[in-house]
């Protein structure tokens, strides 16, 4: 067992925002990250062109927020910074657009690795490629720095070309917002490699699959869909919160010693040494030989057949519309207490 924590830690003190406070950055993409990136740069006094395609949705949504918006080509060829924030599967032709708008000393910066590892993205040598990963989904990146606080997040250098590149990385972080929380340094292997693997064997795949077959195993055996939906989904949060804010013991110490026995010697009959580690195993090797890779832009190059037809069944299932149904319903009676909250306060 690691004798010390080894990695280090970095926050505000640790960045000099002069590093971006001159430069423009072009965030490329206005979606879960890029919403969040533009805004918190914009509201940390950075100067932002938002790129999107001109008949974009988001294009008046940015504009709103007082956004300056341009098409990617003009965005990256005015701005010091390019983030690449459009989906993983666009960005190789995205580049293409942008690629003559990047000068010696540019940044180009992602937010996950994917195209600069598996090589579908090879930027020219004079320019500084950098990642700054927040490791939470946009919409918290966004809410976090309203609130004066950060997620954590990664940075690595892919190409130093300047000397600077770790420096203008977490001057970007800290102007996310992410500084306030922590930022750790890495390798574009690494990030995408875990990524990649935690998204699919853990919280997105893996954790949805214990999901629904413990909804449907419970309704099989007649309970109603509504406790097989309470039990196996809408309490997850709960659990994960705890062990957020406390780790496994965190979680344990609160929950039941009932909830604590059955947990420690049952969660195996579900989740087993064997199968279980060599399916992990598996996904690992696919995402580390690249076969994951090939997979998925084959399958964006041939308009995502798997990926449709695997997302409408997962629209279908039952546990979407019993949980949509009682979570309308929750968030009346929430709303409800918020607002007799608020009524008696104001009676105060
Ligand atoms: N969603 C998340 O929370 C996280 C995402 N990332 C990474 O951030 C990057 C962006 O992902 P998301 O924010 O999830 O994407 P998204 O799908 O939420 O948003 C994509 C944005 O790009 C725009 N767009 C799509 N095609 C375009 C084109 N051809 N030209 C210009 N704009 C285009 C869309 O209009 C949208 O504004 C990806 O590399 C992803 O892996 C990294 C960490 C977490
Ligand atoms: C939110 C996040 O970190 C993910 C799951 O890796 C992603 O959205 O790609
Ligand atoms: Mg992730
Ligand atoms: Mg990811």
């Amino acid at each position: 067992m690691a004798d010390e924590f080894t990695t280090t830690v970095y926050r505000d003190e640790d960045a000099d925002s002069s590093y971006i406070e001159s430069e423009t950055v072009a965030v490329l993409g206005y979606g879960s990250q890029g919403h969040a990136h533009a805004l918190n740069l914009h509201e940390s006094g950075v100067d932002v062109i938002v790129g999107l395609r001109e008949n974009s949705s988001s294009w008046d949504e940015a504009e709103d927020a007082g956004l300056r918006v341009e098409t990617p080509d003009v965005a990256a060829a005015e701005a010091d910074v390019v983030k690449m924030l459009v989906p993983d599967t666009v960005q190789p032709a995205v580049y293409e657009a942008i690629e003559d708008g990047l000068d010696a000393g540019d940044t180009l910066q992602f937010a996950h690795g994917f195209n600069i590892h598996y090589g579908q993205i090879r930027p020219p040598e004079d320019v500084d490629v950098t990642m700054v990963a927040p490791k939470s989904p946009g919409h918290l990146v966004r809410r976090t720095y309203e609130r004066g606080e950060g997620v954590p997040g990664l940075i690595a250098v892919y190409q130093d070309a300047t000397g600077d590149a770790k420096e203008r990385s977490l001057a970007y972080a800290q102007a996310i917002g992410c500084t306030r929380a922590g930022v750790v340094e890495t390798t574009f292997q690494e990030e995408v490699e875990t990524d990649l693997f935690g998204e699919q064997a853990v919280l997105c795949g893996g954790v949805t699959e214990l999901m629904k077959m413990g909804y449907e195993t419970l309704v099989d055996a007649g309970y109603s869909p509504e406790m097989a939906y309470f039990e196996c989904m809408n309490e997850m949060k709960l659990i994960v919160d705890l062990i957020y804010e406390g780790g496994l013991m965190g979680m344990w110490n609160s929950v039941s010693d009932t909830a604590e026995y059955g947990g420690l010697t049952r969660g195996e009959y579900v989740v087993d040494e064997e199968y279980a580690r060599e399916g992990m195993e598996q996904v690992l090797d696919e995402v580390q030989d690249g076969e994951f890779a090939r997979e998925w832009i084959s399958e964006n190059q041939t308009n995502r057949p798997s990926y449709k037809q695997l997302r409408a069944a997962e629209e279908d299932h039952e546990i979407e519309d019993v949980g949509g149904r009682l979570r309308d319903l929750f968030a009346w009676e929430a709303q409800e207490d918020a607002d007799e909250k608020e009524q008696v306060q104001a009676d105060d």
